[in-house]
């Protein structure tokens, strides 16, 4: 089992004697479907192109299927890369932009029509065959640059923000068309992200990166629901987690402003006084009438967006609280209101960031 998949074993990248990637350990099964994401400046791009071999690995070891490839050249490492600027030679069809890799390997020509027949049948796009790049929608230039990876029927897709150029229908159109190719192809596919839901759709496995560190890997739920610390509970999720700042009062409550609440944690007791922070997120809140295990805050803004409305709110002692309200009473701004957050939703941190249970 182990051995099919990769495995990164220590990997760093230093640019210029500066370390952007600090020691990564990640094991990746045949057949996953890994998200890549984490803040501007992380690190994605840079762990993506050192397992495509476009960029030299400083330490560790890279390997794919048992087989070490750290030191192999791209083409030698049965990965094929999509990225988001396409980098379609404009000049060709669509026909010689599929065959062109396998031409330069010089593969049969018998054999590159049939890969790209195949590939082009997946990627419903057998009638653009002679078209030119130019004479295509910027949807259909992207399923050229991914049927350019499925001809070379790799073991491991790496994607690089391949959505990003797209408008919003088609990247959601294009996402879903990516998940079918993942099923109808099984390989393992790589996927790098700046987008939440392409992020929580997408993969079997999340692994959220902060500046060139993992800060946890789990599946969409595992992240959402169980994040390792506030980093990863604020990164996952929109609009982020609130983190209101709550004084540890001793007995099983902690404080905010004036209002109280409710805090079960059973492996770690802060001291009497002690900061925690309450981690609530937007849509687990509740606008209730009784004023017990609630936060009082007054609504600063309220934002309308047709199935649902935010609410911007400050709490008692200045804090910014964001609640999503979906049917009740007309809130506006000014009002005072009392927000409750279910004790099962509810996630503790230490003011380091560290969770607390
Ligand atoms: N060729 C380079 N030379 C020097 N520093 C680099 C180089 N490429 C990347 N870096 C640095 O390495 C770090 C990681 O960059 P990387 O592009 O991998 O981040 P990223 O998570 O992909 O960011 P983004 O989401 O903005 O694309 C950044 O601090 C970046 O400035």
């Amino acid at each position: 089992m182990t051995k099919n998949g990769m495995r990164l074993t220590g990997v760093r990248k230093s640019f210029g004697g500066l370390e952007v990637i600090h020691g990564i350990d990640l094991y990746i099964p045949e057949g996953a479907f890994v998200v890549f994401v984490g803040p501007s400046g992380c690190g994605k791009s840079t762990l993506l192109r050192m397992i495509a071999g476009l960029e030299e690995v400083t330490d560790g070891e890279i390997a794919i299927k048992g087989r070490d490839v750290t030191d192999l050249d791209p083409s030698e490492r049965g990965i094929a890369m999509v990225f988001q600027s396409y980098a379609l030679y404009p000049h060709m069809s669509v026909r010689d932009n599929l065959g062109f890799g396998l031409k330069m390997a010089r593969t049969d020509a018998s054999e590159i029509e049939r890969r790209v027949r195949s590939a082009a049948a997946i990627l419903k796009i057998d009638h653009l065959l002679d078209r030119r790049p130019g004479q295509l929608s910027g949807g259909q230039r992207q399923r050229v640059a991914i049927g350019r990876a499925i001809v070379r029927e790799p073991d491991v897709f790496l994607f690089d923000e391949p959505l990003s150029n797209l408008d919003a229908e088609l990247r959601v159109s294009m996402r879903i068309e990516i998940a079918r190719l993942h099923r109808e192809l099984g390989n393992t596919m790589i996927y790098v992200t700046h987008d939440q839901t392409e992020a929580m759709t997408l993969a079997d496995k999340i692994v959220v990166l902060r500046d060139g560190r993992i800060e946890q890997v789990g599946s969409p739920r595992e992240v959402y629901e169980d994040p390792a610390n506030s980093f990863v509970a604020g990164f996952i999720g929109s609009p982020r987690m609130n983190m209101i700042e709550a004084t540890w009062s001793g007995d099983e409550t902690a404080s905010v402003g004036n209002g109280s609440i409710k805090v079960d944690l059973s492996q770690t007791k802060p001291s009497t006084g002690e900061k925690i922070l309450l981690g609530m997120r937007p849509e687990h809140l509740i606008v209730t009438s009784g004023v017990d295990d609630a936060l009082q805050v007054t609504v600063d803004v309220t934002e309308y967006l047709g199935g649902t409305r935010y609410l911007y709110c400050q709490t008692e002692d200045g804090q910014a609280i964001i609640a999503e309200y979906r049917d009740g009473p007309e809130i506006d701004r000014g009002d005072t209101l009392h927000l409750h957050c279910p004790p099962e939703r509810r996630r503790y941190f230490a003011t380091q960031g560290e969770r607390l249970r």
